[in-house]
């Protein structure tokens, strides 16, 4: 295995949810899409701005291409990665088109995810293209077939060529399945809002701090460690 730091990324782009989980959590970045910024109900330069306030230049920032030819892909990715000097990738399909511009966007020097990945394939073509990071979309996959076991399948793949790409994976909608993947030291996982509170808010934990509470406080009559002396 590579030797990595695991990433914790957030796959959203609501805003007051990001502030308050970077808050929270040792954040790496943000991912979006053009789904997931409609759904915020703010225009893009909104998004776009809102993000750039809240991360610090060294967390990630990964913006999606909306165009699907190979000239407008080029021409998005270009702008997407003059928003900030680094830490800025751009996020492209592994469509024919998009397959022709990741290797064209490395050739230029910027960061490059290749995503929409639904198999192992896909994933090691657009990382042999130079792809720093790949996004198969787990749960989708799941749907299909073995999502988690076509991953694992991809890190093997990318270990055995001596690939340095990245697994970034995304499209999660259970703990469960983010918990397996990083079992199987995947690298970098991107979260949806729901999914990061579930990781920590099991109801058992506020319930046996009240009980600490509770027996402080009849014990010595407050709720807190230090006496008034
Ligand atoms: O590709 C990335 C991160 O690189 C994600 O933003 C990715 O687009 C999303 O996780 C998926 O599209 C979400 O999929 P789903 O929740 O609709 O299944």
């Amino acid at each position: 295995m590579k030797g990595f730091t695991m990433e914790l990324i957030l796959d959203t782009a609501d805003l007051e949810a990001i502030r308050e989980l970077n808050d929270l959590y040792a954040v790496d970045g943000v991912t979006t899409n053009p789904t997931i910024i409609t759904k915020s109900g703010k225009s893009f330069e909104e998004i776009r701005d809102g993000l750039m306030e809240i991360l610090s230049p060294e967390q990630k920032l990964f913006i999606q291409v909306v165009a699907t030819d190979f000239d407008g892909i080029m021409a998005e990715a270009r702008y997407i990665c003059s928003l900030r000097p680094e830490n800025t990738y751009v996020k492209i399909p592994v469509t024919r088109d998009g397959m022709r511009a990741i290797k064209a966007c490395k050739a230029e020097g910027m960061g490059v995810l290749a995503t929409a990945i639904y198999s192992a394939s896909q994933g090691f073509m657009a990382a042999k293209n130079g792809a720093d990071y790949l996004a198969p979309y787990v749960n989708r996959m799941c749907n299909l077939g073995d999502g988690v076991g076509e991953v694992v399948r991809l890190q093997a793949m990318l270990e055995q060529a001596k690939l340095p790409t990245k697994i970034l994976a995304a499209s999660f909608k259970n703990v469960e399945q983010v918990n397996e993947l990083l079992e199987n030291g995947i690298e970098a996982v991107t979260i949806p809002v729901d999914v990061a509170f579930n990781m920590l808010d099991i109801p058992s934990t506020p319930m046996a701090v009240d009980d600490f509470t509770r027996n402080w406080q009849a014990a010595y009559g407050r709720t807190t460690l230090l006496s008034a002396e």
